[in-house]
């Protein structure tokens, strides 16, 4: 998908929504643990019901992964399904891969390739070689790490090397890689004060921005600081949307969660457009 295709919808949908399918089998409602495939019957579900609220989706990897074969079965399932039938959303793998080149070009082939996503996101730590190999996909993304939204975030991405932060480097050093105009980068909506530095080195690429809702990130300072001219944010809420009700009307409870994110984000983009 192309970025202007993704920033089309945004306007058509006044919302920069990401939901985020990470689905907990010992979280989703009991009454679809009878079904063959739960994990694919509660994301049908929620992607039923939210769909029209949001313009991307990301299943984070782990939450199909820690199943084995059944966790992944379910993966390749959902991404048929919203290829399938929502061709117009954007999906993200959130699997935060990167290794030496040879091996980043199978991860690549499988999240990009084989699976059919819009987008990987990657670790930026073992620099050039290990990202290239996913740029090289036409009309696909790679969203790098830049600023995470965890505590651990300070760990290393805010150290100063050279009288500039680590992250700073990450996201320079990354404008000079070939296909560069594929990246995206994750920057957590809890280090929102850090976008008006961000968007000096990057002023035009798209966010994708997790940790509003369950983590505590505010999307008004998000927005205050991250929007460009070209929306350049995808937001994100995961737990917050998925888990809103273990009822039998949780899908419901989740379609109200995306709506209100959705009606923020709605008078975020009347702000500006
Ligand atoms: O790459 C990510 O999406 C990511 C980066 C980051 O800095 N922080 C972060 O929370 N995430 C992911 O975003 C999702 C956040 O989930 P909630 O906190 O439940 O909304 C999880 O899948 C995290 O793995």
């Amino acid at each position: 998908m192309t970025t202007e295709h993704l920033v089309a919808q945004i306007h058509k949908k006044q919302s920069f929504l990401c939901v985020g399918l990470d689905v907990d089998l010992a979280k989703i409602p009991e009454h679809l643990l009878k079904e063959e495939d739960p994990i694919f019957a509660f994301n049908k579900a929620i992607i039923d019901a939210t769909h029209e609220f949001c313009v991307a989706y990301k299943p984070n990897t782990a939450f199909y992964e820690a199943y084995g074969i059944r966790g992944w079965k379910a993966l390749e399932k959902t991404i048929k399904y919203l290829n399938d039938k929502y061709p117009e959303i954007f999906t993200i793998a959130d699997a935060k891969r990167g290794d030496i080149g040879n091996t980043s070009t199978m991860y690549a082939k499988a999240f990009l390739d084989d699976l059919g996503f819009d987008s990987v996101t990657v670790a930026p730590y073992m620099g050039k070689d290990s990202v290239e190999p996913f740029l090289a996909f036409k009309d696909k993304h790679t969203i790098l790490l830049a600023l995470t939204s965890n505590e651990g975030a300070f760990d290393f991405q805010t150290k100063e090397i050279e009288g500039k932060e680590l992250y700073k480097h990450v996201l320079q050093t990354s404008k000079t890689y070939k296909n560069s105009e594929n990246l995206m980068y994750v920057v957590g909506a809890t280090k929102a004060k850090y976008l008006g530095d961000i968007r000096q080195i990057i002023p035009d690429s798209f966010l994708l921005v997790p940790g509003v809702g369950a983590q505590g990130g505010s999307l008004s300072e998000v927005c205050a600081y991250g929007m460009t001219n070209n929306v350049g944010l995808l937001v994100n809420s995961s737990r917050g949307i998925l888990y809103a009700s273990n009822e039998e009307d949780f899908a419901q409870s989740s379609r109200e969660q995306a709506k209100d994110l959705q009606k923020q984000m709605k008078i975020e983009l009347e702000k500006k457009f």
